[in-house]
């Protein structure tokens, strides 16, 4: 098989006396979309920070595309083509659905002089509106992003992380508190990207039926371990699984 996009070996982290990540190991391929679940406090968050080096793991590494970017900063990350979407909203309320996008655009490719001096749209126009009409956003083109529905500003979060063109994408909580409609067409978008661009996913999600249409493949975590993998199918049935989720 090739060369995965993202190998995680061996991870370890503690707060204090607690184990919050215990030595997990995953690699991801091109173009898979990987879901990450878990009870409540299995260690999903913690192990997502140190992937994208918002926390230093006590142990372990971390290669994309077979370089070893263990310990680096995020806008590091970034540059290496890794994006990621938080629980919390990313968007600015007071600016346009266009102008947001653009001013992502502009994060990951326009210098601060190019910034101040350059087009004020850093040449990033096409690409936005391109976005925009991926993520059927074109009606909300001028709307300010304070004034979407919560499910829209969830869309407009992920057509903002895609702007950077990542290879990587890991999306934190995509589905939370979004309304039943908007998550169909959250997922299918998502799924539709996926497809088009060949870009790989790692999701962790709370809701199991988004999980479960959307995922190649899923990854449960519980107490800080890996205890399953396998297809969407596989989970559902595996008995460790249930038993995690029911405290047993
Ligand atoms: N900054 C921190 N300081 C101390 N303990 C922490 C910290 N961050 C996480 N923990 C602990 O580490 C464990 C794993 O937490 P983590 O947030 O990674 O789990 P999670 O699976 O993402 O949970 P949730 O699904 O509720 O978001 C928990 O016991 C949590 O209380």
């Amino acid at each position: 098989m090739s060369q995965p996009v993202l190998s995680v070996r061996s991870i370890e982290k503690s707060f204090g006396g607690i184990k919050a990540v215990r030595g997990v190991s995953f690699d991801v391929h091109k173009g898979e979309i990987l879901g990450l679940i878990g009870p409540n406090g299995s260690g999903k968050s913690t192990l997502f920070n140190c992937i994208l080096g918002q926390l230093e793991p006590d142990a372990g590494q971390v290669h994309v595309n077979g370089r070893d970017v263990s310990g680096l900063r995020p806008s590091k990350l970034n540059r290496l083509g890794v994006g990621r979407t938080f629980q919390q909203l990313a968007v600015f309320p007071q600016m346009s659905v266009f102008d947001n996008i653009v001013l992502a655009g502009q994060e990951h490719r326009g210098t601060m002089l190019s910034r101040l001096f350059g087009p004020s749209d850093a040449g990033l126009t096409a690409d936005a509106e391109r976005m925009i009409s991926f993520f059927r956003l074109g009606h909300l083109r001028d709307t300010l992003a304070g004034s979407l529905s919560y499910g829209q500003q969830k869309l407009l979060d992920a057509a903002m992380a895609f702007m950077a063109g990542p290879a990587l994408v890991l999306l934190d909580e995509p589905a939370g508190g979004v309304n039943l409609t908007m998550l169909a067409h959250l997922r299918e978008r998502l799924a539709a990207y996926n497809a088009e661009h060949d870009t790989t996913f790692v999701v962790i999600e709370h809701n199991m039926e988004f999980v479960m249409n959307l995922c190649t493949r899923v990854i449960v975590l519980a107490e800080g371990a890996v205890i399953a993998e396998g297809t969407p199918d596989e989970i559902r049935s595996n008995q460790t699984v249930i038993d995690a989720y029911l405290g047993g």
